[in-house]
């Protein structure tokens, strides 16, 4: 494998902001990155969920072998932490060939790509994360490339600028990306397999936490497993970095070994609850619910009575309230759900049930 190390597409998925120091973040920190080589499964039967990718994906790449040819170019979409960088690895072993590995931010000019894929050996993988952030004439590049597998470098400026057309060798582009909706259809059109990787359930979570614990020489114990599947926010990597957490616990408070109870109390002291909500998450819901009476609130209002910014609100802490249930935008403003309330242990007041905006949430 060859990283590409100023093109490190961890470090340049944003670690900086308010969302850097979570326990519950799913975009790789420092540590992340030092331990997750070790935890990565190494084929496609290693891979724990995910059974229609897997499934698609090992016809494309048996099917390749069989001809005796490069695999079709693969764009993998979903949120960080779900594993795109994993089975672009799996891929490439795979397929028997090594893998080069860059991101969409740090080719900013096409001469940046013209240099990557003029070195790619044939077979290559090119992984290519956040390819949705990639400069357009890189982008324009690149279409060339993945159809043709030629490019053409411009030499000189203006009218006497000439392209010389450059021969690549055949390659695999898998291109991985959050937000696949920001691709232009011309790139998504060149991909040959598309794959979208969705949240994983707790059994699946819970396996997971089982294959690194016993990687990690972690002592567990099914229900310990299943009290941190459970917090993990249905993504891989925040469950290994959580075991981590509970490993440390377990070492210092008890036997070493992770039962429920170890779970739990570890878990407790990271502020991260049964749900999987930390700390930001719940002052957003309970200032919801005690000082708005559920709402709806404006999200400036909501970000001011936690004293965190409003991008903070709206992107750190929102979109996992929202995909749990716990918290609805509406044209409105914020309004919880009766689901906050339970999780919350609070009573909603009489009006929440009827008025102000929340009688489709209640039911009324
Ligand atoms: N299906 C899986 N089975 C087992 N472990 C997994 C699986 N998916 C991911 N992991 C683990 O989660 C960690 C994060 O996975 P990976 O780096 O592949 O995510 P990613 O989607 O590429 O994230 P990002 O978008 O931030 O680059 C890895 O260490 C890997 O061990």
């Amino acid at each position: 494998m060859n990283w590409d190390d100023t093109n490190d597409p961890a470090a340049s998925a944003g670690q900086a902001g308010p969302a850097a120091d979570r326990l519950v973040d799913s975009v790789a920190d420092r540590e992340d990155q030092a331990v997750e080589a070790a935890l990565r499964p190494k084929d496609l039967g290693e891979f724990i969920g995910q059974e229609k990718v897997r499934e698609q994906l090992d016809l494309v790449l048996r099917a390749a072998r069989a001809r005796g040819a490069t695999a079709d170019h693969v764009l993998l979409s979903g949120a960080p932490g779900l594993g795109k960088t994993t089975l672009s690895m799996i891929i490439a072993a795979e397929m028997g060939a090594p893998i080069r590995i860059t991101s969409g931010p740090a080719i900013q000019h096409a001469g940046d790509l013209a240099a990557i894929l003029s070195s790619l050996q044939e077979g290559e993988v090119l992984f290519l994360d956040e390819i949705h952030r990639m400069s357009r004439p890189a982008e324009e590049m690149l279409y060339m490339a993945m159809e043709d597998f030629r490019v053409d470098v411009i030499v000189g400026k203006g009218p006497g600028a000439t392209a010389i057309p450059l021969e690549l060798p055949p390659f695999t582009l898998v291109g991985a990306t959050t937000r696949a909706g920001l691709l232009p259809p011309p790139l998504r059109d060149r991909f040959g397999f598309t794959a979208h990787m969705e949240f994983y359930g707790p059994a699946e979570l819970e396996r997971v936490v089982h294959r690194s614990a016993h990687l990690l020489d972690v002592g567990i114990e099914p229900d310990g497993a299943a009290e941190i599947a459970g917090r993990s926010r249905g993504t891989p990597r925040i469950a290994n970095r959580l075991l981590r957490r509970v490993r440390d616990y377990a070492q210092v408070k008890a036997d070493g070994v992770v039962t429920r109870e170890i779970a739990a109390a570890a878990l407790a002291v990271y502020e991260v609850d049964a749900r999987g909500l930390d700390r930001l998450d719940r002052a957003v819901l309970e200032a919801l619910l005690k000082l708005f009476g559920g709402g709806p609130v404006g999200l400036s209002t909501l970000a001011v009575a936690v004293g965190e910014e409003r991008e903070t609100v709206e992107e750190v802490a929102e979109p996992f309230l929202v995909r749990e249930g716990l918290l609805a935008r509406t044209p409105r403003g914020r309004v919880a759900t009766p689901a906050a309330w339970t999780h919350l242990g609070l009573t909603p007041p009489r009006s929440a049930a009827t008025g102000n905006g929340q009688q489709d949430l209640f039911g009324a």
